[in-house]
């Protein structure tokens, strides 16, 4: 009798001789597009993931055990992620590395992420110049299943506004059940010096607010690319393959017609050591390998800047200079305070202690209520420049801004003109109340819209199986640190209100000793302090112009290239001021129906 079919194949021989589209990456953009395209029964569609598919279990699902369970705990997610692997060291945080974080997972990123589940500012998108807020709006309801306050969670303060949520798609999204006073009390700490709380992050992305999460409502279980947009799918749409633990590495290309080179498939393995096989593309080719290793397989493949690729030995095979250039994040410093009241108790401590964390697990698992239905406190703010400083502090930061890009060297002349138009925006978002320039959470400060760019690229000798060098180059732009400095000594007042003095804060770290007029004391201290990623990597394939240091066109698809688009973190020209899950997932959805051809 005939196999059953089975959308997950394990086995080369299983593959089909070529399909329509083959996705490369099954992570959070990858998925979207796999099922997307595979509703169309005359497409076939093959993902290749270099992780494992693993099942969701309750560990991987749940919400918040944060700090434990889910994010930082190795020896639970660490099947899931690349192993850890530093940064270049950074020159402006005194020659120190970061630890860059990816996932390698079906799922990707959305698998093991901190579930935090907003959009920027429709300013935000409205900056990047070729796609914008209105084109992604559609997108942005197309992919949420948004779940409102419940009448328990509206009695703590939550609101919300129908106007701009999706109900009807694949990511759940809702508050979760367990909740801490103290977050609360922190969100009108910020209030009392002025800033305003938002109804509804999808109507207003700056202010205070209670943050929704990737969280099914009903199980207070994470919803993520897997369980939303590819479980459904697994061995019931027939056109539909997964390949995982197999890693691309490379992409094949056909003789160059006139100026673009046609896109025929991909080489992958399961290995280093082991085998390469090949498959066809017969529509073409989809990366979406995310921000850090979309160009690292770019490069491998000839498409990138010459005088990088050459003298690794690499035939250029498309010249694009912007492959690996413009890299963003969120960096970070820490402001801890300790408090009587503890602001965020799942991640402050209480679930280290071994006979709580049993008991609040065993609650979990049972009733789906407890501590470990809580995360990160869900409490936090997104904050306009203007809103933190006053006028005067506003207009010197932004009118004395020291001249040069502080780009790497090496940066290409076009990179270089599209970091300029950039940095008029960011400096004109600066000015504005739309615009987010920090997220304060009780813990850290975040920088949203740096204007210093870093890079990724390939490794010497190069090898798809070893991680590209991630240099974030974070503060080496001089504003950014001035502004970053304004946000720790605005996390100084939030803790100093009289709203949180019940709580008795005390300042333990490294700033508090510091004068607040010593700007230049502040600076040496996060330098030594600041961390350069929130794990939210973009940029890398940038959205934009060719000759701006663009990679795709406002097609998604890769200049010089026929059949090869890019649908991931990599395309966001400009990152957002906010987490990008909810943004990446947009993008790829709105990426299937520009490929598929249908109206956008
Ligand atoms: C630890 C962490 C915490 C985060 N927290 C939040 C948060 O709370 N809220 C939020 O909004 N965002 C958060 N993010 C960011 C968000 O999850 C990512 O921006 C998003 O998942 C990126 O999606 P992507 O499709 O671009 O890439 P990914 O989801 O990373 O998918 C890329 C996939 O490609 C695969 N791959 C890579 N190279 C190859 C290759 N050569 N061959 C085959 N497969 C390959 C990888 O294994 C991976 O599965 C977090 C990210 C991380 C890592």
């Amino acid at each position: 009798s005939p196999k059953p079919f089975r959308t997950h194949i394990t086995n080369e021989a299983d593959l089909l001789p070529s399909y329509s589209y083959i996705i490369v990456g099954g992570g959070t953009s990858g998925l979207v597009l796999a099922s997307r395209l595979s509703e169309d029964p005359s497409n076939t569609v093959l993902i290749i993931e270099a992780g494992p598919l693993v099942e969701p279990v309750p560990e991987q699902l749940l919400y918040p055990g944060w700090s434990q369970l889910s994010l930082f705990n190795s020896s639970i997610m660490g099947p899931y992620r690349y192993p850890s692997f530093p940064s270049a060291p950074e020159e402006a945080l005194n020659n120190r590395t970061s630890e860059v974080a990816a996932a390698r997972v079906v799922g990707g990123g959305s698998a093991i992420n901190g579930m935090v589940f907003l959009r920027g500012s429709k300013r935000d998108y409205d900056s990047w110049g070729v796609w914008d807020y209105n084109k992604l709006l559609p997108y942005f309801k197309k992919s949420e299943t948004f779940i409102p306050p419940s009448p328990e969670q509206e009695r703590q303060g939550i609101t919300w506004d129908k106007t701009n949520h999706g109900f009807n798609g694949p990511i759940q999204v809702s508050f979760p059940n367990g909740t801490y006073p103290a977050a609360g009390r922190y969100l009108e700490a910020i209030e009392s010096l002025g800033p305003k709380r938002s109804v509804d992050t999808s109507t207003n992305a700056v202010g205070t607010f209670w943050m929704p999460s990737s969280l099914d409502a009903g199980r207070q279980e994470r919803s993520y690319a897997y369980n939303g947009y590819l479980q459904p799918l697994m061995d019931k749409r027939k056109n539909l393959h997964l390949l995982s633990q197999r890693t691309v590495t490379k992409i094949l290309s056909g003789k160059k017609t006139g100026s673009t080179v046609p896109i025929t498939g991909v080489e992958f393995a399961a290995s280093e050591a082991g085998k390469k096989y090949t498959v066809k593309a017969k529509k073409g080719v989809i990366l979406a390998a995310g921000a850090l290793h979309t160009p690292q397989i770019l490069q491998l493949s000839g498409i990138g800047n010459p005088k990088l690729l050459e003298p690794l030995g690499i035939k250029t095979v498309i010249d694009l200079p912007g492959v690996g250039e413009n890299l963003q994040d969120h960096p970070y410093v820490s402001v801890p305070h300790s408090t009587t009241y503890p602001t965020n108790e799942t991640s402050g401590g209480s679930l280290f202690d071994p006979t709580f964390f049993a008991t609040a697990y065993d609650l979990y698992l049972r009733t789906r209520t407890g501590p470990f239905t809580a995360g990160l406190g869900n409490t936090g703010a997104f904050l306009s420049l203007e809103s933190i400083t006053n006028t005067t502090t506003l207009n010197s930061l932004l009118s004395s801004i020291p001249a040069g890009s502080f780009l790497d060297p090496s940066t290409p002349v076009s990179v270089k003109k599209g970091w300029e138009d950039q940095l008029k925006k960011t400096i004109e978002n600066y000015k504005r109340a739309d615009s987010a320039a920090y997220e304060f959470l009780p813990g850290l400060v975040a920088l949203q819209h740096p204007l210093s760019r870093g890079t990724v690229r390939l490794r010497s000798p190069p090898n798809p199986f070893s991680r590209p060098v991630v240099n974030y180059r974070t503060l080496s732009h001089p504003l950014d640190a001035l502004i970053l400095a304004q946000g720790v000594l605005f996390q100084q007042k939030i803790f100093k209100s009289p709203v949180l003095a019940y709580a008795n804060p005390v300042d333990n770290s490294a700033f508090a000793a510091i004068d607040e007029a010593d700007i230049g004391a502040i600076l040496e201290v996060m330098k030594a302090q600041v961390t350069a990623s929130l794990a939210h990597p973009c940029g890398t394939a940038g959205m934009r112009a060719r000759e701006e240091g663009g990679v795709v066109d406002e097609k998604l698809e890769v200049y010089g290239a026929k059949g090869l688009w890019v649908v991931d973190a990599s395309v966001v020209p400009l990152v957002p001021g906010q987490h990008i899950q909810p943004t990446v997932y947009a993008v790829a959805e709105r990426a299937a129906d520009v490929i598929r051809g249908r109206k956008v």
